[in-house]
């Protein structure tokens, strides 16, 4: 597969896919002695747990831990298990409103969730999937910030099997946004050699469709 970058630094505005949605890369939100005390104080203070999904019917723990914050107690439903959100970190309430400035001149949002994911090491990674649930609504946008071990993150287009890759380094930021979710998956590659944690916060707008409002 071709890198979807080199040494060159990012160019937010560019999109990394060729064709079918939008993924932009904001190269590091943070020099490397605040992206490590981010990295610390995110694995020391999240609640992780282990994730569950259900497999052909079977419900299986898996090796990676997560965590779920929002605005309010959101139920969410992936991989058909349901998780409830838990309130926001001061820290991470601080990142949020970073990365929603760092991103304001191309997507002006306000995310109002946080998908938290901890790899303890390279045989730990995520499967290829999409997030296209129905509660992240259509040409949804989720900023992807990473800390620790770089990862390399892939890219495979739904129709045409065609691949990009890229790696996501200690602080770095990058938004998927547009069909992105309709017609691309993503998945975060296992590495028999990394031996260092990874975090990665994926921040998102959750659509509630309850009574209220
Ligand atoms: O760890 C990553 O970079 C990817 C996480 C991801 O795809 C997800 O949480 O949906
Ligand atoms: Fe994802």
């Amino acid at each position: 597969m071709p890198w979807l970058f080199d040494l060159a630094p990012p160019d937010p505005a560019a999109n990394l896919l060729p064709c079918d949605g939008i993924v932009n890369d904001y190269g590091p939100l943070f020099a490397p002695p605040e992206a490590d005390a981010h990295l610390a104080a995110l694995l020391a203070h999240t609640p992780w747990r282990h994730d569950e999904v259900v497999i052909h019917g079977r419900r299986i723990t898996t090796a990676r831990q997560v965590a779920w914050v929002g605005d309010a107690a959101f139920a969410y439903t992936y991989s058909g298990v349901t998780r409830t959100a838990t309130p926001w970190s001061a820290t991470l309430l601080a990142i949020k409103r970073q990365v929603e400035a760092a991103i304001a001149p191309i997507s002006p949002i306000v995310f109002n969730s946080c998908l938290l994911n901890l790899y303890r090491d390279g045989s730990q990674g995520m499967a290829w999937h999409s997030d296209d649930e129905k509660e992240l609504g259509p040409e949804t946008v989720i900023a992807s910030l990473s800390f620790g071990a770089a990862r390399t993150f892939a890219f495979r287009h739904k129709r045409s099997g065609e691949k990009r890759k890229m790696l996501l380094q200690h602080g770095q930021l990058i938004v998927m946004r547009g069909a992105t979710q309709s017609h691309w998956q993503h998945a975060l590659m296992k590495s028999a050699r990394v031996h260092a944690p990874r975090v990665n916060l994926t921040f998102r707008t959750f659509r509630t469709f309850g009574a209220a409002g």
